[in-house]
């Protein structure tokens, strides 16, 4: 690709080069959550939500369980300043919430932004200022020095306005914007001089929130930087270090896993990682990958098709399908070995210890996101096999086919759905399965059926069944007593006295009651072979297992006469 040549790496390492935390495989509990989907998620909205729509958003993350809110940049607009108001006035805030806002470092902005806030309980108040390479150079034209006091400058001016502000309990946060492209050492000398003059304690911390305003490194580079911050701050027992990752690699998530190992207390992302560019970090796929690790994320997705409905609703975007834990299509598995492997792990679970999650393929337990097996996890097209296809009858419909059976069942499904081109569904796979197979009557038919059985209970006794049965054969009605050594060789026997040959050896014979059926019928399955050795299923379903099993066997014999092998 051409144009390569015109790009560098923009980030820059820390001058000490020894991590803890490459020695830590996993996070062990879940960080302090900060939304920020109604400040930075809202302002890369092509149109940013309404009063009502931020108002409703806001409901619903706490709903979720977010604790702490960044609810806006009251000084961006009237709609922000007015949404402030109204939660504040409307006593919308939970006591356990803490709303937080956005303020540049500029004296009327700050003023502004306290202004807002005017009857709150407790405030996150969050200064920014940008600390780049790039952006001293380019935008603030501006050295080292003059950076450190925009920055100083507003820490001192928040300070002072919070004092005359004394009914609200202040967090103050700050953020070296564009953090990513900021020298390390530069990054801790800005924070450190806020932090100097904050002054904060352990009973009274203040935040510094470390942005990977653009990710621009891989994520082990971010790690290291984290981790250099986190060592060398002042008051480190007194700072709450929190994590605002970008995507712009698409690896935010990543960059945030790795800075909490590195040392981050605090996440702050959006629902499905909407914010500017590639948006920010997507809390709800950290917090699920913590679920799945047996942590609770201390935020509850267990309804995530509301969670998607709602995001849809309020940014007018789309998830997509292969987004991890919500997408439509993530817990899907067409492939034959992935459903064959999760059908048996299904049945493993459910037969050991269904307290546990352990089956293949399937990271979580849909249910525990409030999805469905049924319809969300196997599905049927051209790429399934047996195992997934008599997983789906069995569920569904309560016939357990028998293994011998599968193959023949599975290359039919996935034929039809091969030349179709369409996913099959549940219903379309159990019409064919019932055409192709079940209580299959014509052109031979068994209306009528009465046994009696003759056995003896001596040792060399041999059981007799006979039959007495109505047969019609295109049209022709026979009636037949008959006997055998059991019902299906007297039903055979019968067949004989017909005028037709019926040419067929048996192979084998299944039954049981159907699991799903309210009625409680039985199902029966025979394989019987031609003389050339092909082999022909029929399936019989009646509320008698002994008529289902007639039903099977003239099911079969229909089957193999579609082949021409039942000659008159
Ligand atoms: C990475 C982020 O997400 S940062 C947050 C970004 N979000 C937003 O900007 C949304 C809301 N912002 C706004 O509505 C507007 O930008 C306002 C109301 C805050 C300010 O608007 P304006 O005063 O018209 O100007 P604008 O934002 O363009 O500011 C540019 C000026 O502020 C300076 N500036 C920008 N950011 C900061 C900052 N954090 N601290 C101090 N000065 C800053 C610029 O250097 C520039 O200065 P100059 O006038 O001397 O050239
Ligand atoms: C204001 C800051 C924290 C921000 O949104 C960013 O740098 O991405
Ligand atoms: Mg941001």
């Amino acid at each position: 690709m051409k144009n390569y040549d015109k790009y560098r790496i923009g980030y820059f390492a820390p001058p000490v080069n020894d991590y803890d935390w490459v020695k830590k495989d996993h996070i062990e509990k879940a960080p302090r959550w900060c939304s920020v989907d109604l400040r930075d998620g809202n302002q890369a909205l092509i149109v940013p939500m309404n009063l009502e729509q931020k108002l409703e958003f806001f409901t619903y993350l706490c709903e979720i369980g977010f604790k702490e809110i960044e609810v806006g940049f009251p000084a961006a607009s009237d709609t922000e300043f007015e949404f402030l108001r109204t939660l504040i006035e409307q006593d919308m805030i939970p006591d356990d919430v803490t709303v937080q806002v956005l303020t540049q470092s500029r004296r009327h902005i700050i003023e502004k932004t306290f202004e807002s806030l005017i009857g709150a309980k407790h405030a996150v108040v969050h200064l920014y200022n940008s600390t780049s390479f790039a952006q001293r150079q380019q935008v603030f034209r501006k050295d080292k020095e003059e950076i450190i006091k925009i920055a100083t400058d507003g820490a001192e001016l928040m300070n002072e306005i919070a004092a005359r502000y004394t009914d609200t309990d202040f967090e103050f946060e700050y953020s070296p914007e564009s953090f990513t492209g900021t020298e390390p050492e530069f990054a801790l000398e800005i924070c450190n001089a806020v932090i100097d003059i904050w002054k904060p304690t352990p009973e009274h911390k203040v935040i510094i929130n470390l942005p990977a305003t653009v990710e621009m490194s891989m994520p082990h580079v971010f790690a290291n930087q984290v981790e250099y911050m986190s060592k060398n701050l002042h008051s480190r027992d007194s700072v709450v270090l929190s994590l605002h990752p970008h995507n712009d690699r698409g690896t935010g998530v990543a960059d945030a896993e790795l800075g909490l190992l590195a040392g981050g207390d605090r996440i702050e992302g959006t629902l499905f990682g909407n914010g500017e560019r590639t948006g920010n970090v997507d809390i709800v796929t950290l917090a699920m990958n913590m679920f799945t690790h047996g942590v609770d994320p201390g935020l509850d997705f267990s309804d995530m098709p509301r969670a998607v409905e709602m995001f849809e609703k309020f940014t007018d975007m789309t998830v997509d399908p292969r987004r991890p834990y919500c997408g439509s299509l993530v817990f899907a598995a067409f492939s034959g070995s992935h459903q064959d492997a999760i059908a048996k792990g299904m049945k493993w679970r459910a037969e050991t210890d269904p307290s546990r999650w352990t089956v293949p393929y399937l990271p979580i337990d849909p249910h525990d996101v409030g999805r469905q097996y049924d319809g969300d996890v196997i599905r049927i097209n051209s790429q399934s096999g047996k195992g997934g296809v008599a997983y789906i009858i069995n569920r569904d419909h309560g016939f357990d086919i028998p293994k011998a059976m599968r193959a023949e069942v599975g290359y039919m499904m996935k034929g039809i759905s091969d030349h179709t081109h369409e996913e099959l569904s549940s219903d379309e796979i159990f019409d064919i399965f019932s055409r192709e197979y079940v209580n299959f009557f014509s052109p031979l038919d068994i209306t009528d059926a009465t046994f009696s059985y003759f056995s003896s209970t001596k040792e060399e006794g041999e059981n007799t069944v006979a039959v007495r049965m109505r047969v019609v054969i295109d049209g022709e009605v026979y009636n037949i007593d008959a006997e055998g050594n059991g019902r299906l060789d007297a039903v055979a026997n019968g067949l004989k006295k017909t005028p037709y040959n019926f040419d067929y050896r048996f192979i084998t014979y299944t039954e049981h009651a159907i699991s799903t059926d309210s009625s409680s019928k039985a199902a029966a399955y025979i394989c019987i072979a031609d003389k050339d050795g092909h082999e022909y299923w029929g399936v019989g379903t009646q509320y008698d297992i002994t008529l289902a099993a007639v039903n099977a066997l003239v099911s079969a014999l229909n089957r193999m006469n579609k082949k021409e092998h039942m000659v008159k």
